[in-house]
C-alpha cells in the first residue's frame, strides 16, 4: 500500500472545496501543495522560485475570496503552478512547458481561474482596475485582486495604473508580493524604498495602524475585527507613497503565516471602498533549500533531483548564441570606450552579466523599465555613446514608441540587440520574439540583420558597434548556435550586403537568420528531386540587398524567401523591393515568388523544432514549396512525409 504524500491536497480538486476546510488546515495543505509544486517542476522543469515563495498566498487568496467569480490576477503568471494545482488542473501539472499541455504562465483560454493572461511583466494593476470598473460599471459585486511583484512593480506601466486607481477610487485589491528579487537581486530606487518600508523605519504604531485601518472598514467588521489579536498584529502602516497615490496602504505583514494572511485578507476583502494596497513580504524559493540557497532563488529551471536539487544539464554542443553575443560585445568594447550595455531586469538572460564582470561600468541594469531603457539609450546616444539596449525581441514590443519617436526619428545610432528572437519553445506566444522584423523593418533608415548562425552574429555586433549613421539592430535567437568556429573578433560588414552560399539555376531560396541551415538541406534535398537550388543569406532585412535579389529574380524560375518571423517583416521586404524595381512585371515577373513566414496565429508552445515544423518552416516544408511553385504536386506531397 502506497500512503499519499499530499493526503489533504489529494480530497481538494477545487477552490470549492478547499474553502470547506476549517482555518487550522490550511498550514498542511500549503505544505502539501508546496511539495506538490518542487515534485511537478523537478519533472517538467520551468519557473519553480516565484511559485514557492506565494503558495501561503495562494492558499489564503482562494480561501478567502469566491474565485472564479472573485478575480485574481497574477502579475506575469510565472508564480502560478501552485494556483493551477488548485484549480483543477493538478492532473495535467506535469505537462506544464510541454507541447499540449499547460501554460507555463496564466492563459484565459486554459481555466476560468485564470482572469487574465500574462508572460509580460506589471500589467495586472491595469487589468484588475478594468475589471473593477467595468463590475461597477455593471453594478456587480465581486472583488478584484491584482498580485503583482516587488521587480514587476517598477515598470513604467504599474505606476501609470496606481494613478488612475488612486483617482478613480474603485475597489480593487492590489498585492504587493515583495521577496526582494527579481530574476537577478533587483536593481533601483524603488526597490530601495520597499526594502526600507519592509525594514520599517517609517511607520506608525501597530495599535495606530490597527485603528486607522478599522476606521475604513463598515462598523461590525471593526468590532469583529478590533476582538482579534492578529488584526492589531499584523498592520504596520501609514506616509507611504502608496497612500499618497490614494491607495490604502496596509503592511508588510509576513507572506507565510497564514495567520497573518487570513484575517488582513478578509479584512481588506470587507472594506467598502476604494483601492487597497496589502504590502505581503515572501521568500522566493521558500520552502526548498537549494532553491532558496541558489543566487537567482531557482527562477527557472531544468528538471531536477527533489532531494539534492540537482538540475539535470543537457549537454552543450555549442555556445549558446546569448554567450556568443556577450564575448562579441566584450571585444568591441576593448576598442571603443563608448560602447554601453543596458539590460532591463534580464542580465543573465542577455549575457550583460557576463559584459558586465569585465565593464561594471559600462553596464546598466534599468528594471524591468523597457520603455525606458530605449529612452535612455537614446539619451546616451545624443551624447556620443554607442549604447547597445540588450532586450528579448518580445519585451522590446513595450518600447516600441519610444523606439520610434526618440531613437528613430531623431536618427539616432542606438544599438538594439534582440536576443530570444523568432519562437523560444517553452515558454510559448507570449515570449516568441515573432514581430521585431516587421516592426523595425518598417521604419525609416532603421538597419535591420539578423544572422545565420553565431559567427555572423559576431560580425553584426562588430558592424552595429561601427555603425554611427542611425539606428540599427540584430535579431539572434534563443539557445546554441551551430558550433562554427569564432574569431577573436568580429568583421564589420557592408551594410545592406546579402552573401550566396551556394549556386543553383531553377529555385532560389533566399534566407534570413538562422532559418538558412534549413534552407540549405532543403537544396541539398531539392538535387534528389533534380532540381538545381542556389541558397543565399541575406544578412539585412532592411536595407535589403537589390542587386542579389534582382539576380535570384532573374535567373530563376523559383524564388522563396524564408525567415522565423511574422507576416510583414523579411519577406514584406523582399516583395516590396521586387515591386519597387518591376521585378514582378511582365516577362521578368515569369519567376514565382513565395514568402516563408510564421503562420498568421500565435503557436503554442512545445520544443522548438516541432514549433518550426508546425509553422512550416521546416526543411521539408521548403522542400515542399519548392516543389509546389515547379508544378510537382506528387513530390510536394511526398516531401513532406519524407
Ligand atoms: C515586460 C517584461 N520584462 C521582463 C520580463 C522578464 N521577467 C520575468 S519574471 C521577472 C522578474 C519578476 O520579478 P518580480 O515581479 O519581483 O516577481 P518574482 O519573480 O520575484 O516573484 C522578469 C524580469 C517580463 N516577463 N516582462
Ligand atoms: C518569466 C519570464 O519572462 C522569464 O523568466 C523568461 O521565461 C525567461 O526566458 P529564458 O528562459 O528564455 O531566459
Ligand atoms: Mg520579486
Amino acid at each position: 500500500m502506497t500512503t499519499s504524500k499530499t493526503p489533504l491536497l489529494d480530497r481538494i480538486a477545487t477552490p470549492e472545496e478547499l474553502r470547506k476546510l476549517r482555518p487550522a488546515q490550511l498550514r498542511e495543505l500549503a505544505d502539501e501543495l508546496r511539495l506538490e509544486t518542487i515534485d511537478a517542476v523537478s519533472v517538467t522543469g520551468g519557473h519553480l522560485g516565484a511559485g514557492l515563495g506565494v503558495v501561503e498566498l495562494t492558499v489564503a487568496l482562494h480561501y478567502v475570496f469566491d474565485t472564479p467569480r472573485d478575480k485574481i490576477i497574477w502579475d506575469v503568471g510565472h508564480q502560478t503552478y501552485p494556483h493551477k494545482i488548485l484549480t483543477g488542473r493538478r492532473d495535467r501539472i506535469r505537462t506544464l512547458r510541454m507541447g499540449g499541455g499547460l501554460s507555463g504562465f496564466t492563459k484565459r483560454a486554459e481555466s476560468e481561474y485564470d482572469a487574465f493572461g500574462a508572460g509580460h511583466s506589471s500589467t495586472s494593476i491595469s487589468a484588475g482596475l478594468g475589471m473593477a470598473v467595468a463590475r461597477d460599471l455593471a453594478g456587480g459585486d465581486n472583488h478584484v485582486v491584482a498580485v503583482i511583484g516587488d521587480s514587476s512593480m517598477s515598470a513604467g506601466m504599474a505606476y501609470e495604473a496606481l494613478n488612475n486607481a488612486g483617482a478613480l477610487h474603485s475597489r480593487l485589491i492590489v498585492i504587493l508580493n515583495d521577496n526582494d528579487m527579481s530574476i537577478a537581486p533587483p536593481t533601483g530606487a524603488m526597490s530601495a524604498y520597499l526594502a526600507r518600508l519592509v525594514s520599517g523605519g517609517a511607520y506608525r504604531t501597530i495599535r495606530e495602524a490597527a485603528r486607522q485601518l478599522a476606521s475604513h472598514l463598515p462598523r461590525f467588521i471593526y468590532d469583529k475585527a478590533r476582538k482579534a489579536e492578529e488584526f492589531s498584529r499584523s498592520f504596520i502602516t501609514g506616509g507611504t507613497m502608496f497612500e499618497e497615490l490614494g491607495f490604502y496602504y496596509v503592511g508588510p505583514i509576513d507572506g507565510h503565516n497564514l495567520d497573518h494572511l487570513l484575517p488582513v485578507l478578509k479584512n481588506v476583502r470587507d472594506k467598502d471602498d476604494g483601492p487597497v494596497l496589502v504590502h505581503v513580504v515572501t521568500q522566493k524559493g521558500k520552502g526548498f533549500g537549494p532553491a532558496e540557497e541558489s543566487a537567482d532563488k531557482c527562477h527557472a529551471v531544468n528538471k531536477f533531483d527533489v532531494a539534492t536539487g540537482v538540475q539535470f544539464k543537457p549537454k552543450a554542443n555549442a555556445p549558446t548564441y546569448t554567450s556568443v553575443y556577450a564575448k562579441a560585445l566584450i571585444a568591441e568594447a576593448e576598442h571603443d570606450e563608448k560602447i554601453v550595455a543596458i539590460t532591463a531586469a534580464m542580465p543573465s538572460g542577455t549575457g550583460l552579466d557576463i559584459f558586465g564582470k569585465t565593464f561594471p561600468h559600462r553596464t546598466f541594469d534599468v528594471a524591468i523599465a523597457e520603455q525606458h531603457a530605449v529612452t535612455f539609450a537614446a539619451g546616451l546616444a545624443c551624447e556620443g555613446y554607442k549604447p547597445f539596449c540588450t532586450l528579448y525581441s518580445t519585451f522590446l514590443q513595450r518600447g516600441y514608441d519610444q523606439v520610434v519617436h526618440d531613437v528613430a526619428i531623431q536618427n539616432l545610432p542606438v544599438r538594439f540587440a534582440m536576443d530570444r528572437a523568432g519562437l523560444v519553445g517553452a515558454d510559448g506566444p507570449t515570449h516568441a520574439g515573432a514581430f521585431d522584423l516587421a516592426y523595425l523593418g518598417c521604419l525609416p533608415g532603421f538597419v535591420v540583420m539578423a544572422p545565420a548562425d553565431e559567427g555572423e552574429l559576431m560580425h553584426m555586433v562588430a558592424t552595429a558597434a561601427a555603425h554611427d549613421a542611425g539606428p540599427i539592430g540584430f535579431r539572434y535567437p534563443r539557445g546554441e548556435g551551430l558550433g562554427v568556429e569564432l574569431p577573436e573578433r568580429g568583421d564589420v560588414l557592408e551594410i545592406g550586403k546579402g552573401r550566396v552560399l551556394r549556386e543553383g539555376t531553377k529555385v532560389a531560396i533566399l534566407s534570413l537568420g538562422t532559418r538558412l541551415a534549413d534552407a540549405l538541406k532543403a537544396a541539398e534535398e531539392l538535387e534528389n528531386y533534380g532540381v538545381s537550388t542556389t541558397v543565399a543569406d541575406a544578412r539585412f532585412a532592411k536595407p535589403i540587398d537589390r542587386d542579389l535579389l534582382r539576380s535570384l529574380a532573374v535567373h530563376h524560375e523559383v524564388v522563396i524567401s524564408v525567415e522565423e518571423g511574422s507576416i510583414g517583416g523579411f519577406g514584406a521586404q523582399v516583395f516590396q523591393a521586387l515591386s519597387d524595381d518591376g521585378l514582378l512585371d511582365g516577362a521578368r515577373g515569369a519567376f514565382k515568388f513565395r514568402c516563408m513566414t510564421l503562420p498568421d496565429a500565435y503557436i503554442d508552445h512545445d520544443k522548438h523544432e516541432l514549433m518550426i515544423a508546425r509553422a512550416m518552416l521546416d526543411s521539408k516544408a521548403i522542400v515542399a514549396k519548392a516543389l509546389e511553385l515547379l508544378g510537382d504536386e506528387q513530390g510536394a506531397a511526398r516531401a513532406m512525409i519524407a
